[in-house]
């Protein structure tokens, strides 16, 4: 979508947040990754063993720079109350909830030790890790939220459109509901928040450089989903 400048745009929006300026500018993308096929069969429960084997040994390396981003987030945001919640996430999915699931997920589909530890990264894997490197090494709060904001407001996007019943396969099921749920849509409202309560107030230059990083993920995720369908 066209460039138009927040404080344009947020004169004649439906909904003038922030976050929905970020997201609304990353159409046709942002859609695409949300109604993506692999997201579609993930919610269906019927990717085959291969391919989810194939995208979860990415994603692992995915996480592996989330979790780091998280750290960022820590440190960079402006107040305690803020950084609380990137705290308990940070916890969560560093021991008890993605950890457990990665490791159950990718013995029962027959993974090895080594495509945990090492794997050779897909160039969407090495694109996405540079890119979260990029916000980290910034410690600039409002960039480090706006890939965290796609990775995982994008996520309950697709999460989202699964019907019932829910897979009997743990691996589908799982991944699901890791990704949607009362718990999983309060944490995208405190990051669009976050994202809501500070962007306002940035420069039209700090603004379309929240916008920039915002895009670039958006397209990885797709480019990501694109790996993981063989496209
Ligand atoms: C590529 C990707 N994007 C987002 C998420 C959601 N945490 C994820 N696990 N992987």
């Amino acid at each position: 979508m066209d460039l138009v400048p927040y404080d344009e745009w947020r004169a004649s929006a439906v909904d003038p947040a922030f976050s929905e300026w970020l997201r609304s500018l990353s159409e046709p993308e942002w859609t695409a990754v949300v109604n993506h096929p692999f997201a579609a069969s993930i919610t269906r429960g019927d990717v085959a063993d291969d391919d989810m084997r194939r995208y979860l040994i990415q994603d692992f390396q995915f996480v592996d720079s989330f979790t780091a981003l998280l750290g960022a987030a820590v440190a960079s945001a402006d107040n305690f109350e803020s950084r609380v919640p990137f705290g308990r996430f940070l916890g969560e999915t560093a021991t008890t909830e993605e950890k457990t699931y990665f490791h159950r997920a990718l013995a029962a589909l027959g993974a090895t030790p080594a495509d945990l530890a090492s794997p050779p990264l897909e160039p969407v894997t090495a694109d996405f890790r540079a890119l979260m490197d990029e916000a980290r090494t910034s410690l600039d709060y409002p960039l480090v939220l706006a890939v965290l904001s796609v990775a995982e407001w994008s996520y309950l996007g697709w999460a989202s459109l699964a019907g019932e019943p829910s897979p009997d396969n743990f691996v589908h099921r799982e991944w699901i509901e890791l990704h949607e749920g009362p718990v999983f849509r309060a944490w995208v409202g405190f990051l669009r928040g976050e994202l809501d309560r500070l962007g306002p107030g940035l420069t039209s230059e700090g603004q379309l450089r929240v916008l920039d990083f915002f895009r670039r993920a958006v397209r990885l995720e797709l480019r990501f989903f694109d790996m993981a369908a063989g496209a």
